[in-house]
């Protein structure tokens, strides 16, 4: 079954797909699906990235990959495949992250086509830059359950991807997720930190125990409760959850005590927490509803139906000793990272959000349905993903064919329209937003925060999470002065110094870039005496990027966490060289000398702005 374009296609695009070469990026449900159309079209180069390995998982959706495959380069295995359907096309597989250092500009010039095959913003947000940088053509594409989506970039013409700011992905704020839960999804958040806390990463701002912080509690918040019974163990001390498990052995029915028992007396005693919502029951190990339960009511597959709380705790008890052996067979200060296919973690999240929701008198659910709500999964459809892939192929033709102005975004509907319509075309190309903070000529935007409180480190982050910035610099405007460098120890000695402090203040504006993603933009500091934290403005109303504070529910694979691959940890800092040599177009503006501002870092500076 090897393609021949000639006598197929006219002349002209006949010979734009010979001379042509397409990089696809993400090698999951639609990368496998373009990668195998763009071999049976007859398309002669391709290089494809992914950085991560096959998973069974994968296996339903993903036909290139085979059950042998598990556990091997999804971009190398996919390329493999390929070469079956057409051996004489030449595929170049990277098992890496397109985010890494060795994919810069130039890399990106080299292609007609990008096509976007990605599960996460964070990665799409770098593409759409690197694709702007490199002035070539970008295909993104996405599906969420049987909706999907091909939208065409391209620099100057139409939209990037970054245009329209996306809605902020839902997040909790962390007292209801320690103290008031009052969905399951909170519940299961909280038992994704508890599993952090007892196995994974430990992050402070996970913490499962009450929040004696919370505003809505009672000043004597909790002082009652380590009086109480059941604290005779002496387990509610605020110590460290780890090492309070590490010291009971992970005993389950001691865990089970304090985290079921001892933590819920203690949350009682914020009385002000109960006066309008039903308080929580605390569960004691011995008696636990469901124990008598008649087998009739346990049949069905063991994912689909809800267990009983007893069963919860069974579960609880057998994962949490499967968890700690795997720990202890790590070496030291090693941890378990927390994965949705792996049968203990999966089971320990279940077990616990479910007894947890027992106790606030919310709805268990199945562990199927935990899965879901935990992994942030839509169902992946597979023929979403095959025809959505068919249409950015048939959009990569037309861009090769110099039709671009027919490539409007299309849609895919997850049912018929009234106009009998599965696929709805946009009637022309979307222009790019004047506004943009990413693609405008010159791109700038607010940054609303409490300049007396906001620190140097807290705005490297906003940097990174807010304005998708890999490594960020800034610099004073018109000054040149170095406020903060992506070189690590320049400018790390001012990081818990406030911005009030290294004399920023409001108005003030920074010049904010990212070498790697050839990208600037003017940050305009405005003072907030209210904000919290740092919250993005700019001159549209859509609701803009601010801090991440917890996990968010399902989704869609638009919403997904990128996923820890080979090289996502490596920065500018370890790559050997910081330099990317550019070569000029005559279609681009001039491009930007190297960023290395080497001007002076001052400790002391009063008034920069
Ligand atoms: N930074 C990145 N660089 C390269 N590939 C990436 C990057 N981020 C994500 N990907 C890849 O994009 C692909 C997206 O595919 P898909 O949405 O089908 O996800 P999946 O991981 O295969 O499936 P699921 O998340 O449903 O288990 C994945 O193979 C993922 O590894
Ligand atoms: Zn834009």
């Amino acid at each position: 079954m090897v393609a021949r374009v000639a006598g197929v296609f006219d002349e002209k695009l006949t010979e734009a797909i010979a001379n042509s070469k397409i990089l696809v990026v993400g090698a999951g449900g639609i990368g496998c699906e373009i990668l195998k159309n763009l071999v049976l079209t007859g398309f002669p180069n391709i290089e494809i990235i992914d950085l991560d390995t096959i998973d069974v998982s994968n296996l339903n959706r993903q036909f290139l990959f085979h059950k042998e495959h598990v556990g091997k380069s999804k971009a190398q295995v996919a390329k493999d495949s390929a070469l079956g359907f057409n051996p004489n096309v030449n595929i170049v597989a990277h098992h890496d992250s397109v985010i890494s250092n060795d994919y810069g500009v130039s890399y990106f010039k080299q292609f007609q086509i990008v096509m976007n095959a990605l599960d996460n913003r964070v990665a799409r947000n770098h593409v759409n830059r690197m694709c702007l940088a490199a002035n070539v053509p970008l295909i993104e594409t996405g599906t969420a359950g049987y909706a999907g989506q091909v939208e065409l970039i391209k620099k100057g013409l139409t939209q990037c991807y970054e245009c329209q700011p996306k809605a902020p992905q839902k997040t909790f704020p962390g007292c209801t997720i320690r103290n008031t839960p009052s969905e399951p999804i909170h519940c299961i958040v909280w038992a994704k930190h508890l599993f952090n806390q007892l196995f994974g990463e430990e992050d402070p701002d996970q913490d499962v125990s009450p929040d004696t912080a919370d505003p809505e509690a009672s000043g004597e918040a909790g002082a009652s409760a380590l009086s109480t019974e059941g604290n005779t163990a002496g387990n509610v001390e605020r110590k460290s959850t780890r090492a309070w498990a590490a010291e009971s052995n992970y005993d389950p029915e001691k865990l089970f005590t304090k985290l079921f028992g001892d933590d819920i007396r203690y949350l009682l005693s914020m009385e002000n927490l109960w006066k309008k919502r039903r308080p929580p029951t605390p569960l004691v190990w011995d008696n636990l509803p469901g124990k008598d339960n008649a087998p009739a009511q346990h049949s069905g597959l063991p994912d689909q139906r809800t267990w009983s709380v007893h069963e919860c705790a069974q579960v609880f008890a057998a994962s949490c000793s499967a968890l700690q052996k795997d720990l202890k067979s790590r070496a030291d200060g090693d941890h378990l990272v927390w994965d949705k296919d792996e049968k203990s973690s999966m089971d320990f999240v279940t077990a616990c959000a479910n007894i947890r929701a027992h106790i606030f008198n919310i709805p268990l659910k199945s562990r199927f349905e935990i899965k879901s709500m935990a992994g942030n999964i839509i169902p992946a459809i597979a023929t979403a993903n095959a025809i959505v892939a068919g249409l950015a192929v048939l959009r990569a033709q037309a861009v090769l064919r110099g039709d671009i102005n027919s490539c409007t975004s299309v849609y895919l509907r997850p049912k018929v329209n009234h106009r009998g319509q599965l696929f709805v075309p946009e009637k022309t190309l979307t222009p790019p937003n004047p506004k943009c903070y990413v693609c405008a000529p010159k791109p700038e935007v607010g940054l609303a925060c409490n300049l007396k409180q906001l620190t140097l480190k807290d705005l490297t982050t906003a940097f990174k999470e807010g304005l998708n910035m890999q490594a960020p610099d800034a610099t004073v405007e018109g000054k040149g002065l170095v406020v903060l460098s992506s070189e690590p120890g320049e400018t790390d000695h001012n990081n818990e110094k406030t911005l009030e402090e290294i004399g920023l203040n409001d108005g003030c504006a920074l010049l904010v870039d990212d070498f790697l993603q050839n990208y600037e933009v003017r940050v305009r500091l405005q003072q907030e005496d209210e904000e919290k934290s740092w919250r993005l403005v700019t001159d549209t109303d859509a609701p803009m990027p601010a801090p991440k504070e917890d996990e968010k529910p399902a989704n869609g694979s638009n919403g997904s966490d990128p996923k820890p691959g080979p090289s996502t940890s490596r920065t500018r800092a370890d790559s050997d060289s910081d330099m990317e040599i550019i070569e000029e177009d005559d279609d681009e503006p001039t491009v930007k000398p190297p960023k290395r501002r080497r001007t002076e870092v001052s400790d002391e500076i009063v008034n920069l702005c």
